[in-house]
């Protein structure tokens, strides 16, 4: 596979634990690129690997062995702090299910944020939160308390805040796992928008693989290895059938 346009480059991906009694192989020599604009879904069994992987791509946590290349560059000291925070401010943004957002801040304080701990001017935050809420379709709730809006409101405030930076890389968690299936489409949608507007990488962990459907490519994990692959040609029905099957496959392994 060739280099060119790749944002992340991920070789011999390890992490291993040990507990008193037990080692754990959570990773065992990973290797996979991503591509500048790419959605890359990663699926696989409970227990495959997948928030572990998440995790050390997002510098929450440290891998065993193995390299993490950004644009070609290895990151030195990119697991030891303050680096770590640096690399994760200035390269990540993250959505998780539960949203994760300030109960107390308002929607537009809330996607502001990040953009505050950046020390921006205030007219240029106000500036990028008004696009952000137009672009989200928030524009009306922009007072409002998380607690206010509906859960698919409340992710599109969590993906304004991941994105308001303009991350080159977005991790994103199961995001649509609190939704119901007409709401997780419009979701998915935001989202894959969003991607577009800002030419962003997403890695989107998934169990479901209509949201799988919506990825580019599909990797599909299962004891700390890509045991799979699924090159989606953005037909959602073959799409289904065919990521159905490949994880139909990874059940029965
Ligand atoms: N902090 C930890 N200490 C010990 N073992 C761990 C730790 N975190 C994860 N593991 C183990 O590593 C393996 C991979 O876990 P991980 O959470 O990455 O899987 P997953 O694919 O995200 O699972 P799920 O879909 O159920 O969330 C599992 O065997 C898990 O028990």
């Amino acid at each position: 596979m060739s280099n060119r346009g790749t944002v992340m480059s991920v070789r011999n991906l390890s992490k291993s634990y040990h507990t008193k009694d037990q080692h754990v192989t959570a990773l065992s020599k990973v290797t996979f690129h991503l591509t500048k604009g790419e959605m890359l879904a990663v699926m696989g069994t409970s227990g495959s690997g997948k928030s572990t992987l998440l995790n050390i791509l997002g510098t929450l946590d440290e891998p065993t062995s193995g390299d993490i290349l950004l644009q070609g560059v290895k990151l030195e000291k990119m697991f030891i702090e303050p680096h770590a925070t640096k690399f994760r401010r200035e390269n990540i943004g993250f959505i998780f299910q539960s949203f994760q957002l300030l109960k107390d801040l308002s929607v537009e304080e809330n996607i502001a944020l990040p953009l505050v701990l950046k020390g921006l001017p205030n007219k240029e935050i106000r500036d990028k939160v008004n696009r952000m809420l137009e672009l989200v379709g928030l524009m009306h709730h922009r007072t409002h308390r998380p607690v206010e809006l509906s859960g698919g409101q409340q992710q599109r405030v969590a993906i304004s805040r991941a994105l308001i930076t303009s991350p080159p890389i977005v991790l994103a968690d199961e995001p649509t796992g609190n939704l119901d299936y007409n709401t997780s489409r419009e979701i998915l949608k935001v989202i894959t928008d969003m991607k577009q507007a800002f030419d962003q990488s997403i890695v989107i962990v998934t169990h479901d693989p209509m949201v799988a459907t919506y990825a580019d490519r599909v990797i599909f994990f299962h004891d700390g290895n890509i045991v799979d692959e699924y090159v989606c040609k953005c037909q959602q029905d073959e799409d289904m059938d065919q990521i159905l099957i490949k994880f139909r496959q990874l059940l029965e392994r």
